[in-house]
């Protein structure tokens, strides 16, 4: 993020991007766009975002680009969070660590998206490998689609609302880290003022921006004081610039140009 400011790129092979790519709705289109996708910004943006389900719906052969996806990507650079949202009983959290926090797993990415709402404690597996394998965990606080209000603003026993009780939970497991702890939050730039305590000395992934209808220039507003722990996250705004690849780099910066600009307030 140091180097090539935070702008994170999502890699969603929606079958309309499919299609307006000229490519089919197959494993064939699959590999051609996330192969164009890798090919244009892994050596330029800080992170790109795979939405594991668009390579899910294609079952193994889907699973394999994926992998594919992640070790090029990787290798030009990159840092690969992987949007899978997992959440389950803390014995099966064991599992989703070993596949996606574990060296040896063939989906080895730097961090993953979990969801927290069968209780914080059920992640402790993937928030340890994160720890013991040097990646990252990027835990649902505040997500980006208005139906998630009714769960994460609702108030929790302790008064305060389920989405702050999840961040005090994060800075807790964040206290002392340096420069910044294992384990982020999402937060959706789509939020307006987001009414909680962002302060998790953790990275804040902001997803929203683009086909969501956030822009940069919402995040201050969004994160307040800790807008400079912001990784903002765009993924169509971005891939309906292609297949051309300039097209694709040309909004990448633009984008980045743009955060840069919100962020530090020029
Ligand atoms: O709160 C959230 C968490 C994750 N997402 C994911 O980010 C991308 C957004 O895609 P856009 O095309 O930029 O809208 C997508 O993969 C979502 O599953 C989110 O939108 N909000």
């Amino acid at each position: 993020m140091d180097t090539r400011g935070p702008l994170c790129v999502g890699i969603d092979p929606h079958a309309s991007l499919l299609s307006a790519w000229g490519l089919g709705d197959d494993v064939k289109g699959l590999e051609t766009f996330t192969r164009t996708v890798v090919e244009a910004l892994a050596d330029r943006v800080a992170v790109l975002k795979p939405q594991s389900a668009f390579f899910e719906r294609f079952g193994s052969r889907g699973i394999a680009v994926l992998e594919k996806a992640v070790e090029e990507a990787r290798a030009a650079g990159a840092l690969v969070l992987m949007d899978a949202k997992r959440g389950d009983i803390g014995s099966t959290m064991g599992a989703y660590a070993q596949t996606y926090l574990h060296k040896d797993s063939p989906l080895f990415s730097d961090a993953v998206t979990v969801s927290p709402y069968l209780g914080f404690g059920s992640l402790r597996p993937a928030l340890d490998a994160a720890v013991i394998n040097g990646c990252g965990v990027f835990v649902l606080a505040l997500t980006s689609n208005p139906e998630g209000a009714e769960v994460q603003r609702a108030t929790a026993a302790s008064g305060r609302s389920l989405a702050q009780l999840m961040l005090d939970h994060m800075a807790a497991e964040n206290e002392g880290a340096e420069p910044l702890g294992s384990v982020g939050a999402v937060v959706g730039a789509t939020l307006g003022d987001a009414g909680v305590d962002l302060a998790i000395n953790g990275p804040l992934l902001a997803p929203g921006i683009g086909a969501q209808g956030a822009t940069p220039a919402d995040l201050p507003k969004v994160f307040g004081a800790a807008v400079g722990n912001v990784v903002p996250s765009v993924s169509r705004g971005v891939l309906r610039f292609g297949p051309d690849v300039t097209g694709l780099r040309e909004s990448a910066s633009r984008f980045a140009d743009e955060v840069r600009a919100a962020v530090s307030g020029r």
